[in-house]
C-alpha cells in the first residue's frame, strides 16, 4: 500500500517504519532536526528486540504525499487543523485517513474537513520518544484498536486493520471506537498532565503519595464524565486497572512531559480542556481537572518556564 506518515514524530516514525518494513511504500512528512537527520543517516529504530535502520522518502513537502491511499495522522492534536487543511487540496478523494492521536477530538475535527466516511480512529498503546534526531525509541508493549466513524466504512477499516497485522502489529478492530478511546483519554488524562507539571515519570506519580493522591482525583472526576457521556464503566474496575497499566509504563516519560520538557506546545485542549468542557455542559464539578488546565495553559503560554531545553534524561 502507499502509506503517508504525516507528523513523522515518536509516533508517526515508529509506525511508518514497521510499515516500511513489511514492503509498503511509505512517505514520511517530517520537519526540522528530525527531517534532516533521516535524510543524512536513515531513521534509526530502537526497541528491545533490537535496533534496526531504513531509507525511504523523507519530506516537508505535503503534495510528495499526493498519490497515498493511506494516511497515518500522528501530528499533536494543535496542529490537526493546520495539517488537515495543508492535506486537503493534495489527498484523492479515497484517501483513507487514520487519526493515532490521543484524545477524542481530533475525529470530528478531522471529519469536519475530510468527511467522515474517510476518517478512522485509533487508540494507540505505544511508549515511543525521538530521542535525539533521526533515532526513535520504543519500549514495552503495542496495540492498536481500530474503528471507523461511519458504519458504512467498515470493510475499508479491517483492510487497515489487515495492513497493520501484515506488519507484525496487534491490530484489532472495535465497532465502538469512541468508548475504546474514552478509556485511553481516562489513562492519559490521569498521568499525562501532572507528569507534565511536576516533571515525574509515571513511576514517580506512582510512589509518590500526594502525587498518586491527586491522579485518582483526575481519574474519578473523568470516570464521572465518561459515565455521563455514555461509557459503561464500573469506577473501582476501571481505576484498578489504569494503575495496573502505569505499573508497565513506570519509566516512560508521557507524550505531554516530553512536549514539556522540548518547549514544545502540550496538547492541553484535547486532554484536560475536552473532558472540562463535557463536564461543563452536563454539570459536574471537576475541580482537580480544572486546577490541571489553567496550570498547564499557563504553561503552555510562557514556554520560558520550561525546565529544560532538552529531555531529560
Ligand atoms: N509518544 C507516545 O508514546 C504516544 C503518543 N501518542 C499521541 O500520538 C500523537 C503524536 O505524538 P508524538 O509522536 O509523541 O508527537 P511528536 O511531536 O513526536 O510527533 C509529531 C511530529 O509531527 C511533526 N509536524 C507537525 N507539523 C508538521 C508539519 N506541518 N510538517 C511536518 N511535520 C510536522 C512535528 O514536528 P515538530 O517536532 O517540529 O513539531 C513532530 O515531529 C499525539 O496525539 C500523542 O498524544 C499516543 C500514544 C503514545
Ligand atoms: C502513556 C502513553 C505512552 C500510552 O500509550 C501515552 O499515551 C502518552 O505518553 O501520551
Amino acid at each position: 500500500m502507499r502509506i503517508g506518515i504525516v507528523g513523522a514524530g515518536a509516533v508517526g516514525s515508529f509506525f511508518g517504519a514497521l510499515l516500511h518494513r513489511a514492503d509498503h511504500q511509505v512517505v514520511f512528512l517530517a520537519r526540522g532536526k528530525h527531517l534532516e537527520a533521516m535524510r543524512k543517516n536513515g531513521l534509526i529504530v530502537k526497541r528491545e528486540e533490537g535496533t534496526f535502520t531504513l531509507y525511504s522518502t523523507f519530506t516537508d513537502d505535503p503534495k510528495n504525499l499526493a498519490n497515498a491511499e493511506l494516511i497515518l495522522f500522528c501530528v499533536k492534536s494543535n496542529d490537526t487543523e493546520n495539517m488537515a487543511k495543508q492535506l486537503l487540496p493534495i489527498l484523492s478523494k479515497d484517501t483513507k485517513v487514520i487519526t493515532l492521536q490521543n484524545g477524542i477530538d481530533n475525529e470530528e475535527r478531522l471529519g469536519e474537513i475530510f468527511g467522515f466516511q474517510r476518517i478512522f480512529s485509533c487508540a494507540t498503546y505505544v511508549q515511543t520518544a525521538i530521542e535525539e534526531p533521526g533515532v526513535v525509541n520504543q519500549q514495552g508493549r503495542v496495540a492498536l484498536v481500530i474503528g471507523e466513524l461511519d458504519h458504512s466504512a467498515r470493510e475499508k477499516c479491517s483492510e487497515i486493520v489487515t495492513c497493520f497485522n501484515q506488519a507484525g502489529i496487534d491490530a484489532t478492530y472495535t465497532g465502538n471506537i469512541f468508548e475504546k478511546k474514552w478509556r485511553k483519554l481516562l489513562w492519559n488524562i490521569t498521568f499525562n498532565p501532572l507528569s507534565a507539571i511536576s516533571t515525574a515519570t509515571v513511576g514517580d506519580i506512582l510512589d509518590n503519595k500526594p502525587l498518586r493522591t491527586t491522579a485518582e482525583s483526575v481519574c474519578k472526576e473523568a470516570m464521572e464524565v465518561a459515565i455521563k457521556v455514555g461509557i459503561p464503566i464500573d469506577t473501582d474496575q476501571t481505576m484498578s486497572t489504569i494503575f495496573k497499566n502505569a505499573e508497565r509504563a513506570r519509566i516512560h516519560q508521557t507524550s505531554m512531559l516530553q512536549d514539556r520538557m522540548s518547549g514544545k506546545q502540550m496538547e492541553v485542549e484535547s486532554v484536560c480542556g475536552y473532558v472540562m468542557r463535557k463536564a461543563q455542559e452536563l454539570e459536574i464539578s471537576v475541580p482537580t481537572i480544572q486546577a490541571t488546565y489553567s496550570i498547564l495553559t499557563y504553561l503552555n503560554k510562557h514556554q520560558s518556564l520550561r525546565p529544560n531545553q532538552e529531555l531529560a534524561k
